[in-house]
């Protein structure tokens, strides 16, 4: 990328940003710069995505991811008002995490949260230990492995493009801590039907709407826990 094309991004980003309410400090939209950076190296090696245009990956996956920053961090003060976790740091998971989307901006931007990104595909899981040397985030791991494997518990589960809510909450429950752990779902429009058919032992508590600069696209968080 030239240094023209860089700085118009990171203007972009840092308004995004600003536009979201999200307050970010100058290391943290340096290391954001990094992470597109990184997958528009990698990509053509990893497979990461098929975005391909940096414009396009600035507003697709980092605004994207971005948007649900706040959300999660009002879940992280509520979780630590609760005591549910005292003693410990928070635990997330990102399911199906590919190029490290939402994961790697949730470790970048809550780095109190210690995060693993889990993915079946094993050069994946390595792009994302990749990045977390690049970045210097101690907080950011790689798994390779399927979902449904895991059974170490994690505070919040979240995943992106990856699956119907039925089959997220089925394949990653015994990843969830009990019992306070919850589902952070971010998808498309309101997805009625796949809440539907959610199992009766898991409660949608919240449906929250995302709006994302940039991208004219209806987005949201749907927030669940086992009842
Ligand atoms: C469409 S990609 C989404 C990647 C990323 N979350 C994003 O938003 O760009 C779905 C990812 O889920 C991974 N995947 C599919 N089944 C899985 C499973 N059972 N456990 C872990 N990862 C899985 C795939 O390898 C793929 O990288």
């Amino acid at each position: 990328m030239s240094a023209s094309t860089t700085e118009a991004l990171q203007a972009r980003l840092r308004e995004g940003a600003a536009a979201m309410g999200l307050e970010l400090s100058a290391p943290q939209l340096a290391q954001l710069m990094e992470f597109l950076a990184l997958l528009q190296k990698w990509n053509k090696v990893y497979n990461l995505t098929a975005v391909r245009d940096p414009q396009e990956m600035l507003t697709h996956h980092l605004l994207d991811s971005l948007a649900a920053v706040l959300p999660l961090r009002r879940h992280l003060a509520q979780l630590a008002q609760s005591g549910a976790v005292q003693g410990r740091g928070v635990r997330l998971l990102d399911v199906g995490s590919g190029g490290g989307l939402p994961g790697v901006v949730f470790a970048i931007c809550c780095p109190e949260l210690d995060v693993s990104c889990v993915d079946t595909v094993g050069k994946k899981a390595a792009f994302i230990q990749q990045a977390a040397v690049a970045l210097k985030l101690r907080n950011l791991h790689g798994l390779h492995a399927r979902v449904e494997t895991l059974t170490e518990a994690f505070d919040v589960v979240s995943c992106r493009a990856f699956a119907s809510l039925p089959d997220f909450v089925v394949w990653s429950r015994s990843a969830l801590a009990a019992p306070h752990g919850v589902w952070l779902a971010m998808k498309g429009k309101h997805p009625a039907d796949e809440i539907a058919g959610l199992p009766a032992d898991v409660k949608v508590f919240h449906v929250e709407q995302l709006t994302v600069p940039g991208l004219d696209a209806e987005r949201c968080i749907v927030w669940m826990q086992p009842v």
